[in-house]
């Protein structure tokens, strides 16, 4: 028995002659926060959509809780994976609780039961947005709008959710209550993989990380750990230097 979330093996994917992926191994360990991190064009969405199920792939393997994930079917997957996108605007004010419920859609068709409510409650409950229930959604802030997101992606139940960006364009209250919430789900059986620009945050919240590179995903060798500033200069070409904070490793980019 597997004790990873999702395992990628030989994954090798283009969009038309341009390849994108080549020969990708990643396993994401179950129940644990991890956050896949590299240099804009690098493939992380990529990689996310097509273990989402939204991009088909050809060569290799995606295995979700031990299952090839191109046998799975849709509300197999559905049951199994949520995900958040990176785009999500909504142009319609509907209610923040009624925004959640459709993220129930793959499970109740057209009409929701009084257990789809009961899960709305407790997913907005669990990201402390229940004072919302009622507002537009369209009148949030990004940040709560965010969080409405999440809750949204929650109720689907799954056990593994990929969050593409969930901090992006968060102020530093929010990105770190956001990321305070996902490490706490981790604690009730949940496994999350998230795509961050921030080495600094991921390395403060993180269980692992995953860099992107050349079309493939790195990690770094034993003798240098990812927060060694020769590491991160070779994914993101920038230089680094190294600062203890508070018995913290934390990176420093420069010239
Ligand atoms: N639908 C598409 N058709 C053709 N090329 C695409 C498509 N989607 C992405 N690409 C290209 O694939 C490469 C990887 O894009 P991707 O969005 O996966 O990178 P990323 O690491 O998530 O980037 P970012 O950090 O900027 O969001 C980029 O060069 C991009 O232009």
């Amino acid at each position: 028995m597997t004790d990873a979330a999702i395992e990628v093996e030989n994954l090798s994917f283009g969009y038309g002659q341009t390849p994108i992926l080549e020969s990708v191994n990643v396993a994401f360990p179950s129940n644990r926060f991890s956050v896949l991190l590299g240099r804009n064009g690098s493939g992380k969405s990529t990689l996310f959509n097509i273990m989402a199920g939204l991009q088909k792939y050809k060569q290799g393997s995606v295995r979700l809780m031990g299952k090839e994930r191109s046998k799975m079917s849709f509300s197999d997957c559905a049951r199994v994976l949520g995900f958040l996108p990176q785009f999500h605007k909504s142009v319609f004010p509907f209610k923040v609780k009624d925004v959640v419920l459709t993220g129930r859609a793959a499970f109740s068709a057209f009409t929701p039961r009084k257990s789809d409510m009961t899960k709305v409650g407790q997913a907005i409950e669990e990201l402390g947005i229940s004072h919302l229930a009622d507002r537009p959604y369209t009148e949030l802030s990004g940040g709560e709008q965010q969080l409405v997101m999440i809750a949204r992606v929650l109720v689907q139940n799954p056990k593994i959710i990929l969050l593409d960006e969930p901090t992006n364009h968060l102020d530093v209250y929010y990105q770190t209550y956001v990321l305070d919430r996902l490490k706490k789900l981790t604690e009730n059986n949940l496994t999350v993989i998230a795509i961050m620009h921030d080495p600094n945050m991921a390395f403060l919240y993180a269980d692992h990380c995953y860099f992107m590179k050349d079309r493939t995903v790195v990690t770094p060798t034993e003798q240098f750990d990812y927060h060694a500033s020769t590491f991160l200069e070779y994914v993101y070409d920038v230089r680094f230097t190294t600062v203890m904070v508070n018995d913290k490793l934390m990176v420093v980019p420069g010239r």
